[in-house]
């Protein structure tokens, strides 16, 4: 999770407020004060917390307010836009322009993740559909180019540096030159670390920059930088001019507010945070969604882009077997497949109101490698398997060996497979048919698909508060959060991925899925050990 501890405590703080039935001066205070303690103790410089405070007090002034205005909610708004603030210097970043060369350089202090960083900014264009490539100008640290090389040649980004060449300036200037010929939409520069202390570096980083004329330099700071943020990135600034900052190694334990203050300090947007050291873990920073999710209230908007993004399996077989109430092993194994596509579930989670803070209570533990072996089992299954009900192993049980051995797994995670199925068939027979569920939830008004709906959606889901310790909205419990957002996401509503039997299929594997049903197969107790 992103920024676990400071996420914690300020949707503690913030459930605190939700949870009062009485908002007054006392209680602000009491909200403040654990707020502005949560930040100074993740290094957010201390000006910016005392500003921020002085801010929301004096833009929520609770005795002029009129009787019947919603107090929590003027709080609330105020408490997210202030934090908001922080990270956004309302100030916009280069975008690269499609069929043009687009020139970036990387700066940054030693061992921030700039080379890691690079190719995973490559490897985001190239998806997008730029030619990216990445030029080495790190001549300082020994082995530098060789990262480079290897991380470019897993991501088959083109790259360009020298073993020899000791002069960054040439290098660069070559690598650029040459890359522009080839017409190569995103050219990436990678420099080497450097402390604002060393006078040479720094000129010899400004000469580069003279070299290759970048349309975007970008400054790499990591998130566990500390209060050294500040010096530093106005050091970096000054020489360098940067135009956007990426926060590295935001996945960590790290307080990350050092680095954030940055963003005020320079007047510099934040474009990208990297969550990991896998070349996908790079994600676009965007102030709002970033706020909300820190507080614990989830990015439905968001979801619902990365949804779209994925181009996930329409499973329009699936639906219509849903609404007759039927559900197939394929089916399963055809969901399982959607959940992998999702990514990790700790990210998808911290996209939902309240189920950020919920998913690392439960240990933050990642499930791919169980669904992945899940999956393997079902494609073990012959064609036949696939598309029954499931019973066919009741009449001929030494298929669950056999399908064991072809997936080198064993026959009680076979049994797992098939009861997990079960369990979707019975919902799948309460769910479809006339009187069925999906009918109930269509007749109701079936399902927002648009982004601004989801917004809206999302602002009545925080709006009404929870009386509960952690701020599931409205007081709803996880099978309404879940079934919600199935629904928003397009359950049953025939172009869309069942996200809402997805939502329920995550509920179970936490063991307490819709309606707090347990005693359901908990694949967290089982670890997939073989027998
Ligand atoms: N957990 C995590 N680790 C990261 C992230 N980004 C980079 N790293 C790791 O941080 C370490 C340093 O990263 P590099 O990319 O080598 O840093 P650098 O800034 O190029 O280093 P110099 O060339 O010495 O200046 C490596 O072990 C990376 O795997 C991130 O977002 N999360």
């Amino acid at each position: 999770m992103v920024l676990g501890e400071l996420s914690r405590r300020l949707t503690s703080a913030m459930s605190a407020l939700t949870g009062s039935n009485i908002i007054d001066e006392k209680l602000l205070d009491a909200v403040l004060k654990e707020i502005c303690s949560a930040l100074l103790e993740s290094d957010v410089n201390v000006k910016l917390v005392g500003n921020l405070r002085k801010s929301v007090k004096q833009k929520v002034n609770l005795k002029d307010l009129p009787a019947g205005v919603n107090k929590k909610r003027i709080v609330q708004k105020t408490v997210v836009d202030e934090l908001i603030k922080l990270v956004d210097p309302k100030v916009e970043a280069y975008k690269p322009v499609k069929g043009k060369t687009n020139v970036i350089m990387f700066v940054g202090l030693q061992g921030s993740g700039k080379t890691t960083s690079c190719t995973k900014l490559a490897l985001f264009y190239q998806k997008q559909g730029f030619k990216s490539c990445l030029v080495c100008a790190d001549t300082f640290r020994a082995g530098a180019f060789d990262q480079l090389k290897q991380n470019a040649t897993k991501a088959r980004i083109p790259f360009y540096g020298s073993y020899t060449e000791t002069d960054p300036v040439r290098i660069s200037k070559e690598g650029v030159d040459k890359f522009k010929k080839e017409k190569f939409e995103i050219i990436i520069v990678d420099t080497s670390g450097r402390h604002r202390q060393e006078k040479e570096l720094f000129a010899e980083m400004v000469q580069i920059q003279q070299a290759v004329k970048p349309h975007q330099t970008i400054m790499v700071l990591d998130a566990s930088i500390g209060q050294a943020a500040e010096s530093q990135s106005k050091a970096f600034k000054e020489s360098s001019n940067f135009g956007a900052i990426i926060i590295t190694k935001m996945d960590g334990h790290a307080k990350g507010g050092g680095a954030i203050s940055a963003v005020a300090v320079t007047q510099t947007p934040i474009v990208f945070i990297g969550t990991g050291e896998h070349m996908h873990e790079l994600e676009r920073f965007s102030a709002q969604p970033f706020i909300s999710k820190l507080l614990g209230m989830g990015d439905i908007q968001g979801l619902m882009e990365h949804v779209q993004s994925l181009n996930l399996d329409k499973n329009k077989g699936m639906i219509k077997n849903l609404e007759q109430g039927t559900f197939t092993v394929r089916d399963l194994r055809d969901q399982m497949g959607n959940i992998l596509k999702l990514g990790p579930l700790g990210k998808v989670a911290s996209m939902l109101p309240g189920m950020g803070q919920m998913f690392e209570s439960m240990g933050g533990d990642d499930t791919s490698g169980r669904v992945k072996r899940l999956i393997s089992i079902m494609d073990s299954m012959t064609e036949k398997e696939l598309d029954s009900d499931g019973r066919v192993f009741n009449a001929d049980p030494s298929r669950m060996t056999r399908v064991a051995r072809g997936s080198g797994t064993s026959v009680r995670e076979v049994e797992e497979v098939l009861s997990q199925h079960r369990m979707m068939l019975g919902m799948a027979k309460k769910m479809g048919g006339k009187n069925g569920m999906m009918a109930k939830m269509n007749a109701v008004g079936g399902s927002p698909k648009n982004a601004q709906q989801a917004a809206s959606l999302q602002r009545k889901m925080q709006s009404k508060g929870s009386a509960s310790g952690l701020p599931l909205p409205g007081g709803m419990n996880m099978s309404d959060m879940m079934k919600m957002a199935g629904q928003m996401m397009g359950g049953g509503a025939g172009d869309m991925p069942d996200m809402s039997s997805m939502m329920s299929q995550f509920g179970d594997m936490f063991g307490g899925g819709p309606g707090g049903r347990q005693g359901s197969p908990n694949l967290s107790r089982n670890r997939g050990g073989r027998r």
